[in-house]
């Protein structure tokens, strides 16, 4: 048969699923006597995908709590993080974060996927864990994987595409996160194995359906775990590391140390996407660069730095938080049905120009003075499975940005239009741009 036709059948196929979902739903809701949200279920073009603003458009024509078709899903989106947060805080007991199932890699999977009692208690652990790691102890040390990085580049020939400087940049936050989170420093012998093994568990990004491959994987992963316990956390050896401080508090389970295997991918994962942003970013304005030059060097330039990252984040990056509803849900006169999916729109509710003024403008000044309310701005969750790694995030993109400014110059060969990507938009991969080292760097 003909491509296009089985093109054709498939769309049909799609539609009919759609048109079905769409009943089923509309009888429960008249069933219930609450009407579904507005707007209609269809099958998203790849332009309308493509378009950053699309469900801020859908938002001002609907309202903020509406329905899409998206990812193949019934999903409720709410734009707006005080409603978002409401919706969150009321129904606790009727949703579950829907995000990859690890259940079977490592016992009860992902904290991020973990609900009730059980999510409590790992919570609870994991945050004395975090406790335990001064980040600022080891500020040298990102500091000189990043300057490492910078030089590499500014030494390659010819203007660098965003595929060089992204493998760059995912190269340092695996450094970091393996030296941070494991306790594996550059030189030791595990280091390049866990590295590898990394790359075949999740060469791009975490994926979203366990597999035999991702099982296999994450077994070679657990027996140089096992290992660079056995070798190098041994009798003191390692510093600090959060590996290090959950084996001096005691025997870590199987979950405790699958948690830290994932979020040393999860992390290194989303903290080199957040540095293309901040790149990509800095690049539109070239009056900010010099002005961390200028800082004096210490509290304040840090202060400077931590708030270009926080803008970076209100602006990109940050773009949902997922959950499924467990049970049907009224919400602010709303049927959610039962196992349909919601969509906190975060993105959408960082671009809400009643919380920001001039919402689409990068201006970081914005949050040099009071703190933001989480009503305004939340790029790491709203309610209890909020980011353990948000001042992480901030603290090494602040030295990223720091050593940024202290490295290179660099000039944009080319740009376009940001492009969505797996997880959320991305950095146009046409980005280029000709690096150049500082005299006195
Ligand atoms: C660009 C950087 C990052 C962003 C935007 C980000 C964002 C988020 C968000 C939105 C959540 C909440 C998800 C939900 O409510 O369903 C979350 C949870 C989490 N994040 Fe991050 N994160 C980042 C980096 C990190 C880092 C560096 C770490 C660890 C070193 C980390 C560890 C975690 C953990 C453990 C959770 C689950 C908490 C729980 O469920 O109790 N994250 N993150």
């Amino acid at each position: 048969m003909p491509d296009n036709h089985l093109i054709g059948l498939r769309r049909l196929g799609k539609e009919l699923h759609l048109r079905r979902v769409t009943l089923q739903h509309g009888f429960r809701a008249a069933f219930k006597g609450k009407p579904l949200p507005p707007g209609r279920l269809r099958i998203l073009s790849n332009t309308a995908l493509a378009d950053q603003m699309l469900l801020i458009k859908e938002s001002e024509r609907l309202g903020p709590i509406f329905k899409v078709w998206w990812g193949g899903k019934f999903t409720t989106c709410i734009v707006g993080h005080e409603i978002g947060r409401k919706f969150l805080n009321e129904n606790e007991g009727k949703t579950r974060a829907a995000t990859t199932d690890l259940s079977d890699l490592f016992p009860f999977g992902f904290l991020r996927a973990m609900e009730g009692d059980t999510h409590r208690k790992y919570r609870r652990i994991f945050i004395d864990i975090f406790k335990g790691l001064n980040l600022a102890d080891h500020d040298a040390f990102m500091r000189s994987v990043v300057r490492k990085t910078l030089v590499g580049l500014s030494r390659m020939e010819g203007p660098l595409s965003a595929a060089t400087i992204t493998h760059a940049f995912k190269k340092a936050t695996t450094e970091i996160q393996l030296r941070l989170i494991l306790g594996v420093k550059r030189d030791s012998p595990f280091y390049e194995p866990l590295e590898n093994a990394y790359n075949e568990y999740a060469p791009n990004g975490i994926f979203l359906v366990a597999k035999d491959k991702h099982r296999a994987a994450y077994k070679r992963l657990r027996t140089i775990v096992g290992q660079v316990i056995e070798k190098e956390h041994g009798e003191g050896k390692d510093s600090e590391s959060l590996l290090a401080i959950a084996l001096a508090k005691g025997d870590p389970d199987e979950t405790v140390i699958g948690n830290l295997i994932q979020m040393t991918e999860a992390s290194r994962y989303d903290l080199h996407g957040l540095w293309f942003w901040i790149m990509n970013m800095l690049s539109r304005d070239p009056s900010i660069l010099p002005r961390v030059r200028a800082a004096a060097a210490g509290p304040e330039r840090r202060a400077l730095a931590r708030s270009m990252a926080q803008e970076s984040l209100r602006m990109e990056q940050s773009e949902f938080i997922h959950r499924a509803t467990t049970s049907d849900i009224v919400f602010n006169g709303f049927f959610f049905p039962k196992d349909t999916r919601v969509r906190i729109c975060v993105w959408e509710g960082h671009r809400d120009a009643n919380k920001f003024v001039q919402p689409s403008t990068f201006d970081p000044t914005r949050f040099l003075g009071e703190k933001q309310s989480m009503d305004a701005y939340a790029p790491f969750g709203m309610d209890k499975h909020r980011c353990l790694g948000g001042d992480w995030t901030i603290e090494t993109s602040a030295v990223f940005i720091e050593e940024l400014a202290a490295t290179l110059d660099w000039e944009v060969v080319a740009d376009g239009p940001p492009v969505r990507g797996v997880f959320h938009f991305e950095p146009s991969s046409a980005f280029s741009a000709r690096l150049k080292l500082l005299e006195d760097a």
